[in-house]
């Protein structure tokens, strides 16, 4: 899915921050990195493409679709249906086992069922080495396992837009090197866009293009 932003303004109804970004394209199938140092909006930027915040400035076009027409519940299906996200903090659900975390954004689009996407379970979480973890709760598993479960849960549905904020930052060197490998190799494969959020300029030689946001966003302290 092309993603497309023009003319883009965002600020929060507190504080100074701003962040305009007047033209920015990611090809269908291609990867953009972004950089930039803390606070400078790069989880902003990944929420406004999700559409879980509203523009309300400038231009977002996921695809030949525009957000911006469409109601809050059009969104959240939409999204559903079509983006991956890997939360900064990970966004799993206390009470329920490593499966059920994957298989519940599937409740909004009733797929929770689906044959494809319980076998596609055993695939990814074999890949990923985390096999073990299926049955057992977040907070009984390490933080870089409840990592690598938040990346498969955002690959599973075969998403046409992967969003990942931080996606190797609890992991090991090696660990985090070839989960990336793995993520873009799996995109590749896809055909999916990924736009990756990273602090760590060593794993940016792997991204179509990488962008730093400290060019975009001011912040007044
Ligand atoms: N809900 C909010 N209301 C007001 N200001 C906010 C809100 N969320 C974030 N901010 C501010 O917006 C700015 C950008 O935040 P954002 O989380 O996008 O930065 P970031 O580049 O992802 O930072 P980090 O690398 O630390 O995760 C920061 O100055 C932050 O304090």
């Amino acid at each position: 899915m092309k993603v497309e932003v023009q003319n883009l303004r965002y600020s929060y109804g507190t504080g100074d921050f701003r962040i305009s970004i007047p033209d920015l394209a990611v090809p269908s199938g291609q990867s953009l990195g972004i950089v930039g140092p803390s606070g400078c909006g790069k989880t902003t930027f990944l929420n406004i493409v999700s559409t879980v915040t509203r523009l309300r400035q400038g231009s977002l076009t996921l695809g030949d679709v525009n957000p911006a027409e469409m109601t809050d519940a059009k969104c959240r299906e939409f999204r559903a249906r079509n983006i991956g996200y890997v939360y900064q903090d990970f966004g799993l659900i206390d009470y329920l086992s490593g499966r059920e975390n994957l298989l519940y954004p599937f409740f909004v689009t009733g797929r929770k069922g689906d044959a494809t996407l319980n076998g596609r379970i055993e695939q990814l979480a074999d890949e990923f080495g985390i096999t073990h973890v299926l049955g057992r709760k977040p907070q009984t598993i390490s933080q870089g396992e409840r990592q690598r479960l938040a990346i498969c849960r955002a690959m599973l549905g075969m998403p046409s837009l992967i969003l990942a904020d931080e996606p190797t930052g609890n992991l090991d060197p090696a660990n985090k090197s070839s989960i990336l490998d793995h993520l873009c190799r799996q995109c590749q494969t896809s055909g999916a866009t990924l736009i990756v959020v990273t602090h760590d300029r060593n794993l940016t030689d792997r991204f179509d293009q990488v962008i730093d946001f400290s060019d975009f966003a001011q912040v007044n302290r």
